[in-house]
């Protein structure tokens, strides 16, 4: 565990489910993280872009939001496409870049995925960078060098404590209820804090660095607890408040 330990984050990823009548859920997320029993990490949701002008008018600041990509340019012809900007005028403060979906849905870079993160500075929003080895790679040993590399391209030159977040997201752990071990994911989150200050100086230790991979209640707070873990990014237990709010109380 580093000393400056910084405030952990518990973001949701809601990915592509929420119509309007999931607003329901924002509004119990928003009301439950404000309550003393959600404990003291920050909390953040990151709901489809179409939510996000009701969400926000539902959560009225109780909670931060974030949106799940973002086109590298500030505007133009690219149909279908959403800006860092636009999102951050919806009220995002947070922008997930490079997940895993991304990168096998739509064939994203670590290149793409760095301009992805400075179009995120552009508009003033934090970029929550994606990381991960497939089951193979990790099976064959390479997980920590995936890893790395990932880290390497996919982070701009300049990340600071305050303008950057990292998400270690093992691919086969996403949505199949399968986590690594706790001291596999000790080893990866102490690599990449290593890495991280080695690159960009003391001031990364404040850098965090979430788990993400069927983070459920049940294994919350045993995962939350293992050093360098700074918070998780949660798929399908964050579309429920109460399984969401479970897993905030990890930090009570
Ligand atoms: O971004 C979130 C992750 O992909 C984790 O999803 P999951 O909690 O459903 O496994």
């Amino acid at each position: 565990m580093t000393e400056k330990a910084p405030r952990p984050l518990v973001a949701g990823n809601w990915k592509m489910n929420g119509l309007s009548s999931a607003l329901e859920e924002i509004g119990a997320i928003a009301d439950g993280a404000a309550s003393e029993a959600a404990g003291d990490a920050e909390v953040a949701i990151c709901p489809p872009a179409t939510l996000l002008v009701l969400a926000a008018e539902t959560v009225g600041g109780a909670i931060a939001l974030g949106g799940q990509d973002c086109h590298p340019k500030e505007s133009g012809a690219h149909t279908g496409d959403i800006s860092a900007e636009m999102l951050a005028e919806l009220g995002a403060s947070y922008i997930i870049v490079g997940h895993s979906e991304r990168r096998s849905d739509h064939g994203e870079t670590d290149a793409l995925v760095q301009e992805k993160a400075k179009a995120a500075w552009r508009a003033g929003v934090v970029p929550i960078v994606c990381v991960g080895e497939t089951e193979a790679e990790r099976l064959e040993g390479k997980a920590l060098e995936v890893v790395g590399r990932q880290l390497q391209d996919s982070i701009p030159g300049g990340a600071t404590a305050d303008n950057l977040v990292v998400a270690y997201e093992p691919v086969w752990a996403i949505g199949t209820g399968r986590t690594p071990t706790n001291e596999d994911i000790a080893e990866m989150h102490g690599h990449m804090r290593k890495l991280l200050i080695e690159r960009f100086g003391a001031n990364a230790e404040g850098v965090r660095l979430l788990y993400g991979g069927s983070v459920k209640p049940a294994n919350a707070s045993e995962i939350l607890a293992i050093a360098d873990v700074n918070g998780a990014l949660v798929g399908g237990a964050s579309l429920k408040a109460k399984d969401f709010l479970a897993i905030c109380e990890a930090y009570a």
